[in-house]
């Protein structure tokens, strides 16, 4: 659930409505999801995972970090636009759930392409010495500038980053928030839009997914 979807049920089924088929293996991934974790709403889902497909077919990834793969949705529609010898390192640090990307990896035709690395993304970020064509930021929003200052030396111009979740079910309009997380993406989101750095805009899209190209 997000906040787009909250305030017009109607106009995000009409938006899935009018979207691209989802690929068979996301559907039996969403609906697994669905019924063996805690919080499914932290799945991308459908329109977000078409908007992940496009992006990659245009941007053609040779390089894609992805911190916080959850059960492998995003990982597997960013996949769809891998050229060939392109790569997605995909991380995260919840141990029971693991076998659930594992499991959907290994059986999508992208199974070489993608490297699942369980452990805290804080410290294996620090071991990948890539180059990051893309990178998809959507783990601990506590964390999300100490993510950003881990990934810019390793952008290259024209490197595109996405911070999902980032109007925060709308929290960020509120002037005096009272928790860390709100606290950190409105900090965020305020850092990136005034680096001289970056061009950026938010997309309203499901909970707000913050669209970053390095200058
Ligand atoms: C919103 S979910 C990711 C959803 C996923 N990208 C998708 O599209 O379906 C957030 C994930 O970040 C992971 N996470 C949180 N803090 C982390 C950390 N410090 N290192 C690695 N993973 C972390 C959580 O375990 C959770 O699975």
């Amino acid at each position: 659930m997000s906040y787009f979807e909250e305030l017009d049920k109607e106009m995000d089924r009409y938006l899935e409505d009018n979207a691209s088929e989802e690929p068979a293996i996301l559907k039996k991934l969403r609906k697994e999801t669905y019924q063996k974790t805690t919080q499914p709403h932290m799945i991308s889902g459908y329109l977000q995972g078409r908007l992940l497909s496009i992006l990659s077919h245009i941007i053609k990834p040779q390089n894609v970090l992805e911190i916080g793969t959850f059960t492998g949705y995003a990982a597997l529609s960013i996949a769809e636009g891998l050229p060939k010898e392109g790569k997605i390192y995909t991380i995260d640090k919840n141990e029971d759930l693991a076998y659930i990307p594992q499991k959907y990896f290994a059986e999508s035709d992208y199974k070489d392409q993608i490297e699942f690395i369980l452990g805290d993304a804080k410290e294996e970020i620090k071991t990948l010495d890539k180059i990051w064509d893309l990178i998809f930021i959507d783990a601990d929003k506590e964390s999300y500038l100490e993510y950003l200052k881990l990934i810019k030396p390793n952008l290259r111009s024209g490197s595109i980053i996405l911070i999902d979740n980032v109007l925060w079910y709308g929290k960020v309009l509120d002037n005096n928030p009272k928790d860390k997380q709100t606290e950190q993406i409105k900090l965020v989101n305020k850092i990136i839009a005034e680096d001289p750095d970056f061009e950026n805009l938010i997309l309203p899209l499901r909970d707000g997914l913050h669209l970053i190209r390095k200058k």
